[in-house]
């Protein structure tokens, strides 16, 4: 590699994360509860990171993985099912210039394959010489591939649900989450060849210069605020022999810090609980035992 091809050396991180859509605020919130602010600028491309040299550029979802292949910026927040596809679309045989760092956790939905309501789905293989129309040529040529069917893929950037009724194909593969667009097509989802949520994306090898500190702080604060998503921190009070039983019923709790009260047989208990926390589930601790329960929300963790 030429000298001049090196990717230039940047003290500040650069994220890219949708402009508008599904995952911008979703993204942005994220970035928030890290601990990072930016001089305001909605509406613009480009928002200064004022608390750490963490700068944001807001984009259409699609470009994102071809701005952290070009080095243009850093890291990105994108859905897996843009990322795996431009994945595939951009491999030549040679090595990836960028990966998924991180599952996030919101923007959930299922890349699958639908067929019209009145098919009898038999498999895989009805699929052979069909027309299926598709946003991600990519992933469903890769899966036709894998499975030794040959079909016809038939792209389109948009309105893929309609593909069928107007002719253009006889099956689909598209995002779905709540199905209520298959639905309103007369459509019904029978395969999914991928599950997807937003990822960080980054490159596939380190930074060779002070982005590599500022992205694993990122990481770190990331990992933290991912962990205590729906996490409590849960107090009470129980007998020691009760304390067996109490704990089977928290399975999704850290092990639990526990204090001897009045150095009696009474114990304090505190746990970090990962799962929520109902009302049935405080009832069901308080048959077992559990007395004074309290159920506290966590801001932020360090391990
Ligand atoms: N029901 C859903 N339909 C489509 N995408 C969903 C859904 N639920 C979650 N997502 C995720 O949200 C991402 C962004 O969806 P959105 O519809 O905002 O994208 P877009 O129209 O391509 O936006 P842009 O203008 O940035 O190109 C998708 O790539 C996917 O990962
Ligand atoms: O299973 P559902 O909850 O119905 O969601 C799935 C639909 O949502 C997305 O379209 P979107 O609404 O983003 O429109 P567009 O892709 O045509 O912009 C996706 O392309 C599906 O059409
Ligand atoms: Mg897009």
């Amino acid at each position: 590699m030429s000298p001049s091809a090196l990717p230039a050396a940047r003290d500040r991180l650069r994220v890219a994360i949708q402009k508008s859509g599904r995952l911008s605020e979703p993204a942005r919130a994220l970035l928030t509860s890290c601990g990072l602010s930016w001089r305001e600028s909605r509406d613009r491309l480009f928002c200064y990171g004022e608390s750490l040299p963490v700068d944001l550029l807001l984009v259409r979802d699609d470009d994102i993985p071809g701005l952290i292949a070009d080095g243009v910026c850093d890291l990105g927040i994108v859905g897996r099912n843009v990322l795996a596809e431009q994945l595939l679309q951009r491999s030549n045989g040679g090595a990836d210039k960028y990966r998924e760092w991180r599952a996030l956790d919101f923007g959930a939905c299922r890349l699958d394959i639908a067929v019209p309501d009145g098919w009898e789905w038999d498999g895989p293989a009805q699929l052979r010489g069909k027309r299926i129309a598709t946003s991600y040529p990519a992933l469903l040529g890769a899966w036709l591939r894998e499975q030794a069917i040959e079909a016809e893929v038939v792209p389109l950037s948009g309105s893929v649900e309609i593909a069928p009724r107007l002719g253009q194909a006889d099956a689909i593969c598209d995002l779905v989450s709540s199905g209520a667009t298959l639905a309103a097509n007369q459509l019904k989802p029978v395969l999914t060849l991928l599950k997807s949520e937003a990822v960080l994306a980054g490159p596939a090898t380190p930074f060779s210069d002070v982005r590599e500190e500022l992205a694993a702080l990122l990481l770190r604060r990331l990992d933290g605020v991912l962990r205590l998503k729906d996490s409590k921190l849960l107090l009470f009070q129980a007998q020691r022999h009760t304390v067996p039983a109490l704990l089977k019923l928290l399975p999704d709790a850290e092990p639990p810090t526990m204090l001897q009260v009045d150095g009696g047989d009474t114990l304090a208990l505190q746990a970090l609980c990962h799962g929520a926390m109902t009302w049935q589930r405080l009832e069901d601790l308080k048959h077992a035992g559990a007395r004074g329960l309290m159920v506290l929300p966590v801001e932020r963790m360090l391990a």
